[in-house]
Order: structure tokens, then C-alpha cells, then sequence
């Protein structure tokens, strides 16, 4: 492949003055990422005529003008901005939530308390909510996010479980769902402690019969605890501190986590064991796995045949994962001597419900996370999450989002804005009528693969190409989900380079394949077309178009041209720019071999008219040319 040089010719005044373009991109710069929602989705086509796809280019000696629409390509900050200055966002909490949170939302947003509502009036309310908060009373179904119209923009549960919230519909329309995960632990174990040891010893049964003017000692005679076997189903937060709180009452704990970690069991005193162990060993069995569609049902008829004869169930969990028709045949069977429970498959459960009903069986209505001190801390745990959210943060507590740390975020910041301006330029080079299906990612970097985390670029890029040939609004929620539909397949490969491993990366490369380009210098010795850009200065630049170098920062708008590399070029065009009061903000020209081909990438502040695109193109050394908009 040929090689090119470099050589920055013109940097006006305007580049060195700090205008906010100008600026190295910040925190805040990333923050309307989050804002965007999905939309309709179309197809990845790329037509001439689509209106957000504003190019002109003259290639080789058609030089055909195709006409710049007017539309921005942009969405970011667009009208979807929340901004406490602008319009005090809407933040709907269907259930009741601590004071101290509530507090916390007043202060960022309107807040409607509107409590059981159902589901026709939560359709209706959420297409003028911005973020919806519930606990585990509201189903967040598919129909609740296809009433809010692309408006939500977080959905904030306020406890653990998220199993009442659509999650694929929530990302397919680019809605945040973030959680409370750790405000209830305490409470939820402490619940199914008091389970534990009131099942063992009656006490919600003696407490009937007495209060129904009984005194029956021999009937409510319990079990011990101290020796027995508990087995912990599930050994993340809740059954943790189940297991060691159980562990200060003298039991034997065994646990069953496919996921976790055995170390941190064996740490405490707990053996990490089977399914079929665990359940066939114990005499107690505690669940604390999440619902998912592994977990339904586990405990069905076939589980309840391998349990130990007169073992007893709590469950603080959720309702599905029991066949609660299965628990009531073992309960009759004797197989199982008694259930604690404070979940139930369908909440509240029916009135004559057989299992609420059973004699051994004590019920509480899902009560394991109500403490004044974990609903408070919840509250908060989850109005600091949405408002966050809002405010366009990554969310720590993201269901469906990657999670970047603060740190990792502020470090990537310009990168992301590259990684998005990149992902423009590219699919603007594509000639119309070319359907994109694959694009590849190269990054370059001094460190370690493993310690780049490219989510967020990967997500950046994605919008970039997408957003300025569709309607489709692309954030870090749906960027995967969108590409993946519109049959964008996105490849990544990180590049180990000689170079300073304080930066997180040292240049991106973005090649779009089997796609014509208008700008035929913009396709690489390999045939794709291909940019590279690096941040300088924390600013992102662009430094290669095909083969050629270049360097122009991405900022404005930018022209692109091919000219025959001979004196006067750049002149030409910057009086055709200067007549119409276009700044230059930057030039600069790559050239392959002296005296032949060169790119001329110039950056414009203004976008200039089609008159003066039209007499650029007509300089007769411009062979093909490109404007940009980034
Ligand atoms: N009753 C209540 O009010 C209440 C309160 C808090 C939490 N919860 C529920 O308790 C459960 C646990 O909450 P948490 O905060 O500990 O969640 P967690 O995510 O910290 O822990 C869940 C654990 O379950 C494990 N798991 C997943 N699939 C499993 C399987 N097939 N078998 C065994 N283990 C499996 C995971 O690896 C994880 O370690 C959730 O269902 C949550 O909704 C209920
Ligand atoms: O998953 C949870 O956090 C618990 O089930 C608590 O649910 P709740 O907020 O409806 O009490």
C-alpha cells in the first residue's frame, strides 16, 4: 500500500480561541447519550435521497451535486434534552416510596404519586413521563413502553427483583431499567430468618388458635434449628446473609448457585453442592435465586420427589419458582412438612388459594423487603439512580445497559466522541444505493486488551453510522439490539501498539465493507472504506482517509477533495470559502506521491452553499470531493 505524508498547512485564529467546539469534550458532552430513545426502526440502506444523510460530492468528471437537505444530522441534544433550566422532567411513582427519596425527586423533577393504577390508566399517564418508578406491584409490560412513545427514558425499580419489568422491550426502546440491589438485603434476610424459626416453632399457627380462645401446647410442638441442614438456593446478596445468620443459630448451611463464586461460600462455613445434593440433603431449604426463565418452576413435582421426607420450604424469593399446584400435593403427601412463604406466583395471591390456605403454611404478603430502614434506603438507593439517569449518567445500578465506572467513563470521554464522529464521516462516504452490513473496529492501544472496555465506543460508533440514515435514535441501551436488527454486524479487534499507556487508546480505525464509496480515496488498498482518527489534546481528530494521512480536527463540518497535488490548491479554495464568509477552521493535506494525488481535508465552520460546493468542484485539479457533516 502506498504510503502518505502529512503536511498541516493553514490553522486559523479560530482553532486556538476557545469556542465550546473547540473544547476537549467532558463529562457532560456524553451525558445526552442516555437521553435518546428508539423509534422506528428502517432499513440500513442508504439512500441519496434520505434527508438526514447531507452530503454533496463531486466525483471524478460527473461532478454531480447531490442537494443538502436541511435537516440536522445530529439528534444529540435534541428536543428529548432533559435540562432542569428547560423543562423540570415527569417521574411517575406508581407505588409508595420513602419520603427520603421522594424528597430527592422533588428536587430534580415533577413528581406524581399516583398508586394502583391500572393498566389501561399507566398507559395512558406514561406517554408524558420521562421515567416511571415502581416496586414489585406494577407490570412494566411491552404495552406500558409502546404507550410512552419513545418519552420514558428510565425505569427505576425500587428493590431487587425486575421480574414485573419487560426487559427486552425496555432495551428494543432504548429505556433504562435501573434497580435498587442492595438497600433490602438485610430485610429480606432478616424476613427469611424470622420464616425460619416461626415456621420451625408455630408461631403464627399457636398465635391463631390462642387468639381464637385456645391453648393447645401439644398440638404446636416445633422443631429444633441448632444441627439441622439448611439449604441456601441461590448464594448472591439475600442468601449470603441468610446462610450466615444461620450459621449464628448452629445449623449446617450447604448452598446451590450455579454462578457464585465457591470461595466466597467456603469463606463463611458454606459447601457450594448440586441441585439434586442440596435438595435431598436438607431440612431446611431456602430460596433466594432471582425468577428467570431457568428458575421457573424449579421446584415442581420431580424436585419435591428428591427432597429429604419432612423437609420445609421458605421462601422469600419469588412465587414463580415454585409449581405452587406441586407444593400443595407434597405438603398433602407429607413429602413436605411445612412452608413459609411471603412470595406467590400471582400477587396477592386468590383468596381461596390451597397453599395460603394449608394449615402448614405460614404467609406474609410479601413482606420481606418492608422495614422502615430498607424502604427508606431504597428510596433514596433508587431516586439517586434515576435522577442520575436523567441527568444522562451511566447508571451504576443499569439492568440493561453496560455499567462504566466514573473513572473509566471521564478517561474514554473524547474517544466516545470520536468513536460517534467517526461512525458519521464513514457512512456519509458510502454512496447511495449501498446497504451496509458490516463494519469493523480496529483499536489501537499500549495497554492490555483485557483493560479496554469498548462498550461504549462499540455503542458510539453504532449510532453514529445509524443515526444519520434513519430515524432511529441509538443510545447505550438499544445501540446493540438496533444494529443487530437492521443486520449491522459491528467486528472489533484491539491492536497492542508501542505507544503511551496513559492514553486508554491511541487511534480508531473504522472500515465499512462491501459498500461503494462517493469518495473514492476514502477506500483503503483492501477495498473497504476507512477512517482513522485519534484524540490530540483531548480533541478527536481526523488522520486517515483510505490511504492518505491527514489531520484536521472533527469539529464543524469538513470537506473532503482529491485534487493533483501541485502549488496554489489551497488557496483556490479558501477564496472560494472566504467569498461566502465560510471559516476555515482547519486544513490539511495528505498526499500519496509528490506531485500526483493529494487529500486536501479542510474544516469548515459554516456550512457552505451549494454555489460555493459547486465552484470548488469546478477547480479543475479537484478531481472528487466530499462535504461533511459531522
Ligand atoms: N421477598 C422480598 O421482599 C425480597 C426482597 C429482596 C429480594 N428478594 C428476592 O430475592 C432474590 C435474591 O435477591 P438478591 O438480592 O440476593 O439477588 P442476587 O442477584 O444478589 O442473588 C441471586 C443469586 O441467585 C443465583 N442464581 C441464579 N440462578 C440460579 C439458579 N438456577 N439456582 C441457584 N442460584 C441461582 C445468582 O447466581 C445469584 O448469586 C431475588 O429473587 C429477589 O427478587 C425478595
Ligand atoms: O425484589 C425485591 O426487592 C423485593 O421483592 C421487594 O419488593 P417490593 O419492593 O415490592 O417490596
Amino acid at each position: 500500500m502506498a504510503s502518505s505524508t502529512t503536511k498541516p498547512i493553514f490553522t486559523p485564529p479560530s482553532t486556538t480561541t476557545s469556542s465550546s467546539s473547540s473544547q476537549p469534550p467532558t463529562r457532560s458532552s456524553l451525558l445526552s447519550f442516555l437521553r435518546n430513545t428508539a423509534s422506528t426502526p428502517i432499513s440500513l440502506k442508504l439512500s441519496h435521497s434520505h434527508p438526514s444523510f447531507r452530503s454533496l460530492s463531486i466525483k471524478n468528471a460527473t461532478k454531480t451535486i447531490e442537494s443538502a437537505e436541511t435537516s440536522p444530522v445530529s439528534k444529540v441534544g435534541g428536543k428529548d434534552t432533559i435540562n432542569s433550566q428547560e423543562t423540570k422532567p415527569t417521574i411517575l411513582v406508581s407505588e409508595k416510596l420513602g419520603e427520603a427519596g421522594l424528597e430527592l425527586l422533588r428536587n430534580f423533577g415533577d413528581v406524581d404519586c399516583s398508586y394502583d393504577l391500572s393498566q389501561e390508566d399507566l398507559c395512558k399517564k406514561i406517554a408524558s413521563c420521562d421515567a416511571l418508578i415502581v416496586r414489585s406491584g406494577t407490570k412494566v409490560t411491552r404495552q406500558v413502553f409502546e404507550a410512552a412513545k419513545g418519552k420514558l427514558k428510565v425505569v427505576g425499580r425500587a428493590g431487587v427483583g425486575i421480574d414485573n419489568v419487560d426487559l427486552q422491550a425496555a432495551t428494543e426502546f432504548g429505556c433504562l431499567v435501573v434497580n435498587a440491589p442492595s438497600a433490602n438485603t438485610v430485610a429480606a434476610a432478616e424476613h427469611g430468618i424470622a420464616l425460619l424459626a416461626s415456621m420451625a416453632r408455630n408461631v403464627a399457627q399457636a398465635d391463631a388458635s390462642m387468639k381464637a380462645g385456645q391453648w393447645q401446647r401439644n398440638k404446636h410442638v416445633g422443631v429444633s434449628l441448632v444441627g439441622k441442614t439448611l439449604a441456601v438456593m441461590g448464594f448472591g446478596k439475600v442468601g449470603s446473609e441468610v446462610a450466615r445468620r444461620a450459621k449464628g443459630l448452629g445449623m449446617e448451611v450447604i448452598t446451590h448457585d450455579p454462578y457464585a463464586p465457591a470461595d466466597r461460600a467456603r469463606a463463611i462455613g458454606v459447601e457450594v453442592v448440586s441441585f439434586d445434593q442440596a435438595i435431598s440433603t436438607a431440612d431446611f431449604i431456602s430460596l433466594h435465586m432471582p425468577l428467570t426463565p431457568a428458575t421457573k418452576k424449579v421446584f415442581n413435582d420431580d424436585s419435591f420427589a428428591k427432597v429429604k421426607k419432612g423437609v420445609r420450604i421458605i421462601n422469600v424469593a419469588r412465587g414463580g419458582v415454585i409449581d405452587e399446584d406441586a407444593l400443595v400435593r407434597a405438603l398433602d403427601s407429607g413429602k413436605v412438612a411445612q412452608a413459609a412463604l411471603d412470595v406467590f406466583t400471582e400477587e396477592p395471591p386468590p383468596k381461596d388459594s390451597k397453599l395460603v390456605q394449608h394449615e402448614r403454611v405460614t404467609v406474609t404478603p410479601h413482606l420481606g423487603a418492608s422495614t422502615k430502614e430498607a424502604q427508606e434506603g431504597v428510596a433514596i438507593e433508587i431516586a439517586e439512580a434515576v435522577v442520575g439517569a436523567l441527568k444522562g449518567e451511566l447508571a451504576a445500578t443499569a439492568v440493561n445497559a453496560p455499567m462504566v465506572p466514573a473513572e473509566i467513563l471521564s478517561e474514554l470521554a473524547p474517544y466516545v466522541v470520536l468513536a460517534e464522529r467517526l461512525g458519521r464521516l464513514a457512512v456519509q462516504l458510502v454512496a447511495g444505493g449501498s446497504g451496509i452490513k458490516s463494519a469493523k473496529v480496529v483499536y489501537k492501544s499500549a495497554r492490555d486488551p483485557d483493560d479496554l472496555d469498548t462498550r461504549l465506543l462499540r455503542a458510539m460508533i453504532t449510532k453514529g453510522i445509524i443515526e444519520p440514515i434513519s430515524d432511529s435514535f441509538i443510545n447505550l441501551v438499544n445501540a446493540d439490539f438496533t444494529a443487530k436488527k437492521k443486520g449491522l454486524r459491528i467486528s472489533e479487534e484491539r491492536v497492542v501498539v508501542d505507544a503511551s499507556p496513559e492514553l486508554p487508546i491511541f487511534s480508531i480505525q473504522l472500515q465499512l465493507s462491501t459498500v461503494d464509496s462517493k469518495f473514492g480515496s476514502a477506500v483503503s488498498g483492501g477495498g473497504d472504506i476507512s477512517i482513522k482518527g485519534e484524540v490530540k489534546n483531548g480533541i478527536p481528530h481526523l488522520t486517515r482517509v483510505g490511504s492518505f494521512s491527514v489531520d484536521v480536527s472533527l469539529e464543524g463540518n469538513l470537506i473532503l477533495c482529491r485534487q493533483v497535488d501541485q502549488p496554489g490548491m489551497i488557496g483556490q479554495v479558501g477564496n472560494i470559502l472566504g467569498e461566502q464568509n465560510v471559516n476555515v477552521s482547519f486544513m490539511s493535506v495528505g498526499r500519496t506521491v509528490r506531485r500526483r494525488n493529494a487529500i486536501m481535508a479542510i474544516g469548515v465552520d459554516e456550512e457552505p452553499s451549494l454555489e460555493s460546493l459547486k465552484k470548488i468542484g469546478e477547480v479543475p485539479a479537484i478531481e472528487e470531493f466530499v462535504f461533511l457533516k459531522l
